[in-house]
C-alpha cells in the first residue's frame, strides 16, 4: 500500500507544521529510504545532509506529495513551496508573471515580492534579461510570495560561486525572518547547514536511516520554547 499525505490541520500533531513517519520507500525492488521520522515546526529550518544518492531529494519529493511510492504517513500543509537547485523560471513570462502564475498571487503581491528581494521595478523583464543573481532572487521571491507554511529547498545554493551563494543565503534569511515558514533544506555543504539550520539530520546507508541528529546552537536564532522535538525510528 502506498503512503498517505494528509493535511496537518486535520490531525493532532502538536504544533508541528510537518510530521513525517516513514516506514520505507523503494523504487521497484530497490530500497531507498528506511524507517525514519521527524517533525518540523514553524520558524524552524531543518537541514538534511548525507552522501550523494542516499535519498535526500526523494525525501523532499515525498513531503511535497510528488512521490507516493512509500509506506508510512506524512502530515503536511497544502501550501508548500519548493526551491530547486536551478531557478526553474518560465522563460517566456516576465518576472511578475513568473510569480503570479506559479505562486497564484495577483500582480500587486507579485510586485511587493519583487521589492522584498531587491527587484522592485524589474517586473516587466524576462528571465533572460536578468543576471544569474537576479534570477535566483526571483526564484526566492516566487517561493515566498504565497507565504508557504513549509518551504522545501533542494541544494538551492550549491552551484553558485561563494560570493553569490553568500548573497542568496542572506536574501533567504531576510525573507525567512518576515514569516513563520518552516524550512527543510537539503544540502551537502556543512557550512551552509551550520549557518542556516537550527537542527541538522544526517542520512546514511541503504536503505537510508537517520544516523545523526543535532541541534545547531550556532544558528542565527534561538529555538522557540514551544518544544522543538523530533523522533528517530
Ligand atoms: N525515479 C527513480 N527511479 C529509480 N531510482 C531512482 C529514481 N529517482 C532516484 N532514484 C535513485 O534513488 C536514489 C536516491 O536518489 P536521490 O536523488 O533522492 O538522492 P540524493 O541524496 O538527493 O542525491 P544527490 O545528493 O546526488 O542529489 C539514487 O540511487 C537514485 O539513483
Amino acid at each position: 500500500m502506498n503512503g498517505a499525505v494528509a493535511n496537518t490541520q486535520s490531525k493532532d500533531s502538536g504544533n508541528a507544521v510537518l510530521s513525517l513517519d516513514l516506514q520505507g520507500m523503494s523504487f521497484k525492488d530497490t530500497p531507498i529510504l528506511g524507517a525514519l521520522s521527524f517533525q518540523v515546526f514553524p520558524h524552524e529550518t531543518l537541514a538534511i545532509t548525507g552522501p550523494s544518492g542516499v535519498g535526500k531529494s526523494t525525501l523532499l519529493r515525498i513531503i511535497a506529495g510528488l512521490e507516493r511510492r512509500f509506506k508510512g504517513d506524512v502530515q503536511a500543509p497544502d501550501n508548500i513551496g519548493f526551491v530547486f537547485q536551478e531557478p526553474t523560471l518560465l522563460p517566456w513570462r516576465n518576472a511578475r508573471q513568473n510569480i503570479c502564475l506559479t505562486a497564484h498571487v495577483d500582480a500587486t503581491i507579485a510586485e511587493a515580492a519583487l521589492g522584498e528581494v531587491g527587484l522592485g521595478g524589474l517586473g516587466d523583464r524576462f528571465p533572460m534579461q536578468l543576471s544569474l543573481g537576479q534570477q535566483r532572487r526571483l526564484s526566492l521571491a516566487r517561493a515566498f510570495a504565497s507565504r508557504p507554511a513549509v518551504l522545501l529547498m533542494d541544494e538551492p545554493f550549491v552551484s553558485l560561486d561563494p560570493a553569490l551563494s553568500d548573497e542568496m543565503m542572506s536574501v533567504f534569511e531576510d525573507l525567512r525572518a518576515r514569516t513563520d515558514v518552516a524550512t527543510v533544506l537539503v544540502t551537502h555543504v556543512e557550512a551552509e547547514a551550520n549557518r542556516l539550520a537550527s537542527r541538522i539530520i544526517t542520512l546514511e546507508g541503504t536503505p537510508a536511516q537517520i544516523v545523526d541528529e543535532r541541534q545547531n546552537a550556532g544558528a542565527y536564532f534561538q529555538l522557540s520554547a514551544s518544544g522543538v522535538t523530533s523522533s528517530r525510528s
